[in-house]
């Protein structure tokens, strides 16, 4: 299956009105590639996927898979399958019935779109459901369903709106982990969005950082994290946000530069170089996070284990790990 999908974003730009939705966009996704679009509220991550599924028409720009221009191609043309958070199932079809629909249009005979479709059922463990209709399942079934149809597309793209959004936290950890395994198995490439931290990390071979429609960054998520180009990315990846400090402030430094330093990499250490005050003492049951304050005002968000032994109004000391304080520059944020 490998060596189709192959996805180019050439100068891609997209305007509604007088927003600017994708801002002259050049990627490249690879065949076979999962690779997560992250980047706050409105930074055009729908719309990049809608660009890709047709669904959308650019204004400049263009949309290569597999190397050819599919400006012309129509949706429904394109080998792309699109699952949303809010599945879009018809409600009055049951779950085999959603499942078919699609076989059935391509008039793929009803024995084998049956088969094909409580194959793909199995696959996502929904098989005892199929006679279900939508109103009858919960949302985690439903965006089941919404997967094992868009399995059944057997497509050279999927394109996944935040596809576990609306699930609870036990089931989004499950479906997370069925999506890489299907991923590892069928190999189809994947451009997949999500506001959530963790998936950013764990769901996608590399991640692409947005800002106003623009890429900051594209990298595996571990160098990404480790090595942000600069203090936008470094601010958006990693919760808590990564310690900025302009100027050097309290971390030292010159006035030119602004140190990064992530709330994992300081320690509490009664020799500590920085002084600070602890404010809030957020007891996360794995571990702790304190929000601390330096005599120049200066706010300090700390790691620790689980039982970090201080209050509110404890005075502490903090050592950063010097391997791991980050450079940026601070007139344009950029990684030094
Ligand atoms: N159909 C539309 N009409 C007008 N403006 C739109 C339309 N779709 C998107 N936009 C605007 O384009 C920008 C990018 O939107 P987009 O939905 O791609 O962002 P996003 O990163 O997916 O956001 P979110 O994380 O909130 O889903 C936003 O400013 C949005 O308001």
């Amino acid at each position: 299956m490998t060596g189709r999908g192959a996805i180019r974003l050439e100068s891609l730009t997209k305007t509604y009105g007088r927003t600017t939705a994708v801002d002259g966009m050049d990627l490249d996704v690879r065949a076979g590639e999962m690779i997560t679009l992250v980047g706050p509220s409105g930074s055009g991550k729908s719309t990049v996927l809608r660009l890709i599924a047709g669904l959308d028409r650019p204004d400049r720009g263009r949309v290569l898979v597999d190397g050819r221009d599919v400006a012309l191609v129509p949706p429904h043309r394109r080998a792309v399958a699109m699952v949303f958070q809010d599945y879009a199932l018809y409600p009055h079809l049951t779950a085999l019935g959603n499942l078919t629909f699609g076989l059935r249009v391509r008039r793929v005979p009803r024995a084998e779109a049956d088969r094909r479709a409580r194959t793909a059922a199995e696959r996502l463990g929904i098989a005892d459901l199929l006679d279900r209709h939508p109103d009858e399942m919960s949302g985690g079934q439903r965006q089941r369903v919404a997967l094992a149809r868009a399995l059944l597309r057997e497509p050279s793209v999927y394109l996944l709106d935040e596809p576990l959004a609306s699930l609870d936290a036990p089931l989004r950890l499950a479906t997370r982990a069925d999506l890489l395994a299907l991923h590892r198995e069928l190999g189809t490439t994947t451009v997949h969005v999500t506001h959530d931290q963790a998936e950013a990390m764990t769901l996608g071979d590399r991640v692409v950082v947005l800002d106003r429609g623009r890429v900051r960054q594209v990298g595996p998520p571990q160098q990404v994290y480790d090595e942000p180009a600069d203090t936008f990315v470094a601010g958006f990846l990693g919760s808590p946000p990564m310690n900025l400090v302009a100027g050097g402030g309290t971390l030292g430094g010159r006035p030119d530069v602004t140190l990064g330093v992530r709330p994992e990499d300081l320690a509490l250490d009664a020799e500590g170089p920085v002084e600070a005050t602890v404010e809030v003492v957020e007891a996360l049951g794995s571990e702790a996070v304190l929000l601390t304050r330096c005599p120049d005002g200066t706010r300090l968000t700390v790691r620790t284990g689980p039982r970090p032994g201080v209050r509110p109004g404890d005075p502490v000391r903090l050592r950063p790990d010097p391997d791991r304080v980050h450079r940026f520059d601070t007139a344009t944020g950029r990684r030094r």
